[in-house]
């Protein structure tokens, strides 16, 4: 059966319509359909110099995937005239609603999935929306209460325990009760998803040298280890805290599934310094399949034709994967 997979461009004045544009020059086995402003796409083609047939999208019709050169849009009104690489807030909103309208057919299943390119996480708090990201914005739209970013590039996956909260927070909010539910979910989902029977997970420390024994900060041994061990009893494969300065090496982690890192730049600088460009980011625990691409909106190249797709192609890819196993195993 062919997949229909819903695509937000994110920030219209970033990358993410290039990219689709970009996408869409080839053939696709799932029918990828742009949740857009037709004319937004229209016109960075035009800038690009690049051909794009918009077929527009029926959802009662039987999914089909698009030619090389085309691609499917269900069509959102944009707020204001788009210019590549200036942001403006009057399309806050408009990027606010693609993702309302993509993550409300997820849930009623007209979608198997929802691809999405980067947003401008500033702009849209600009427009007065309190926005901190896609992983946090899904979760609330689907009244989920817990969920867990992952990014993962050829041989390396990061979790994280917090996202994208201020450095100042980080301490007060990884709770025992936070961290077992993030460690359920990714070790359910390494099972479920990537097929991984008996996950083994690398589990960084919070503070310098895991705290060095209470001397450098006492979150590892007031929160951290007794979590793990409680875990660990009941049949789960974690080691940690370990210094996550150290861990990140082949000694370790030739033999873990991922590594769990305590907030956003601790485990993610690693991973793009891996595979930047070449990674996928992966919400886990939604009630539908999210990946998206691990760059951000690239203000300095938009309307350029000097951007890489790897990342976007390599979530879509995941994403059908994903949804294709979703669908199997339903
Ligand atoms: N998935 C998302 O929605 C997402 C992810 C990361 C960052 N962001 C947002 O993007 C905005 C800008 O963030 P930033 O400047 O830290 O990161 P960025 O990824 O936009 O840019 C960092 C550097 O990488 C380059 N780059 C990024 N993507 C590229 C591509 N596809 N091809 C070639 N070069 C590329 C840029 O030109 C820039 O030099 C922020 O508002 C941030 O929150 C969004
Ligand atoms: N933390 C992500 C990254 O560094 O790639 C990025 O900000 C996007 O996050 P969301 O998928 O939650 O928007």
């Amino acid at each position: 059966m062919t997949l229909r997979i819903a695509i937000t461009p994110g920030e219209p004045a970033g990358i993410g319509p290039d990219l689709v544009i970009k996408l869409a020059q080839h053939a696709w086995p799932a029918q990828l359909v742009a949740v857009a402003d037709k004319s937004i796409l229209e016109k960075r083609a035009k800038e690009l110099g690049e051909q794009i047939k918009l077929l527009p999208f029926d959802s009662d019709a039987a999914p089909e995937a698009a030619p090389a050169g085309a691609i499917y849009y269900l069509q959102v009104d944009k707020g204001a005239e788009v210019v590549a690489g200036q942001l403006d807030e009057a399309n806050g909103h408009y990027v606010l609603e693609t993702l309302r309208i993509a993550s409300e057919k997820n849930m009623d299943g007209t979608f198997a999935a929802v691809v999405t390119g980067p947003v401008h996480k500033g702009i849209i708090n600009q427009a007065g929306i309190s926005f901190s990201g896609h992983t946090e914005y899904f979760a609330q739209q689907s009244d989920t209460a817990d969920v867990v970013m992952l990014l993962a590039t050829e041989g390396l996956r990061v979790a994280l325990v917090t996202t994208h909260i201020p450095l100042a927070y980080v301490s007060k909010a990884i709770t025992p009760e936070r961290l077992s539910k993030v460690i359920h979910i990714l070790h359910h989902d390494l099972q479920t998803k990537f097929g991984i029977e008996q996950p083994r997970v690398l589990v960084c420390g919070l503070n310098p040298h895991a705290g060095e024994s209470g001397h450098l900060g006492r979150e590892e041994i007031e929160t951290i280890e007794p979590t793990l061990e409680m875990l660990n009893k009941q049949g789960m494969n974690l080691v940690g805290p370990l210094p996550a300065d150290t861990l990140f090496q082949a000694k370790y982690l030739d033999n873990a599934d991922a590594v769990l890192a305590m907030y956003h730049d601790q485990g993610l600088p690693v991973l793009k310094y891996k595979g930047f460009g070449n990674s996928v980011n992966i919400t886990l625990g939604l009630p539908f399949v999210r990946t998206s691409v691990d760059h951000g909106t690239a203000l300095d190249l938009a309307g350029s034709g000097d951007v890489e797709v790897g990342s976007f192609e390599l979530a879509i890819r995941e994403a059908i994967k994903l949804a294709t196993k979703k669908a199997q195993n339903a």
